[in-house]
């Protein structure tokens, strides 16, 4: 088997704070992150979630060697990130979504030359990957603006093209749709499906918008006041903290309220009866059982299922403590 991508074990970080003066002084500990054991394997794309301050940010930096751990190791394409950090930027991308890695003053297509020195990219490698990257994200109408003048979308798609110009093995994201309106979001998130599809280029993404997790992501990782709360798949969570599908049926006549089918609860009466929907949990009972129970009473014209909402998904996950 390969080696991992990213292995964590044990990994933690405290924070000493240091307030007042004097005798006043005061010394505390803020524990970021706690005791997370996971491993990535290569070609996965993992979101890693949680609420402001639950330690992704720490987490990240310490899997980039920004941040030391004080407890546990870490292993970012198989070296200790502090340690070799020069190395492990030859092999992976970053983009905090928030903070800009360009140059301001400089358009982007001095950034790129400037980042393919820095990674050593001869100039036949830079031309092919540099043309690539500016036909996909469509930069090529703003490649010789200074950055400072680039709207965010256009910045994050610049971004994205600088983290990704030496064909890193790893791409992390930190929020990187943040503050985009929803074309440019959509826009980036084909982008990343398609970079996924294209190669094999493993992804770690931090958000806190459910459809960047929805669309770009295989596995989750939830941290809690960081601490892991769940790690597996989005449907094994939303199975997890039992949350409700619901499905919404449209009958061909006026129909008396479906309010005792067997393991649902109504949720709503639409014209008089045409449309109804109901809430099941799933474990309990299933869709088809439903469609079963309902058309024994009357002719279905549609249906759809409506999915848990994550987000809501999520806040069951941090409640139910677990
Ligand atoms: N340099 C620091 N000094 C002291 N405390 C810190 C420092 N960096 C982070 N923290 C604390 O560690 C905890 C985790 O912060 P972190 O930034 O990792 O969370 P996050 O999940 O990335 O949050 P957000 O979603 O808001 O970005 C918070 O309580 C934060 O206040």
């Amino acid at each position: 088997m390969t080696e991992p991508i990213i292995s964590a074990t044990g990994l933690g970080r405290d924070f000493v704070i240091r307030t007042g003066r004097g005798l006043r002084r005061r010394r505390s500990i803020t524990r970021a992150v706690a005791d997370l054991d996971f491993t990535i394997e290569a070609g996965a794309a993992v979101g890693y979630i949680g609420a402001n301050g639950a330690g992704k940010s720490t987490t990240i930096k310490m899997l980039t060697g920004i941040l030391v751990p004080t407890a546990g190791r870490v292993h970012t394409c198989g070296l200790d990130p502090h340690r070799h950090r020069r190395e492990l930027a030859r092999r992976i991308g970053v983009v905090f979504g928030q903070r800009s890695q360009l140059w301001w003053d400089l358009p982007l297509a001095e950034s790129y030359r400037a980042l393919a020195a820095i990674h050593r990219l001869g100039p036949d490698t830079l031309r092919t990957r540099r043309g690539t990257l500016v036909e996909r994200l469509d930069l090529g109408e703003f490649l010789e603006t200074p950055v400072r003048q680039l709207s965010l979308g256009q910045r994050i798609r610049g971004e994205i093209a600088a983290a990704l110009l030496h064909s890193p093995e790893l791409l992390i994201l930190d929020e990187p749709t943040i503050g985009l309106d929803v074309l440019s979001k959509e826009r980036l998130r084909q982008f990343l499906l398609e970079e996924r599809a294209a190669g094999d280029t493993t992804l770690l993404l931090t958000t806190h918008d459910m459809d960047d997790v929805q669309r770009l992501t295989d596995r989750i990782i939830v941290v809690d006041h960081g601490r892991m709360a769940y790690d597996g798949t989005l449907p094994g969570l939303v199975e997890r903290v039992g949350a409700d599908r619901v499905i919404v049926v449209d009958l061909e006549e006026t129909t008396a309220p479906l309010a005792d089918v067997a393991g649902t609860r109504l949720l709503g009466v639409e014209a008089d009866g045409l449309r109804q929907r109901l809430a099941f949990t799933p474990g309990s009972t299933t869709a088809a059982a439903v469609l079963a129970h309902v058309s024994a009473r009357a002719e279905v014209r549609d249906l759809t299922i409506e999915e848990p909402d994550i987000e809501d998904v999520v806040r069951r996950l941090y409640a139910s403590g677990t």
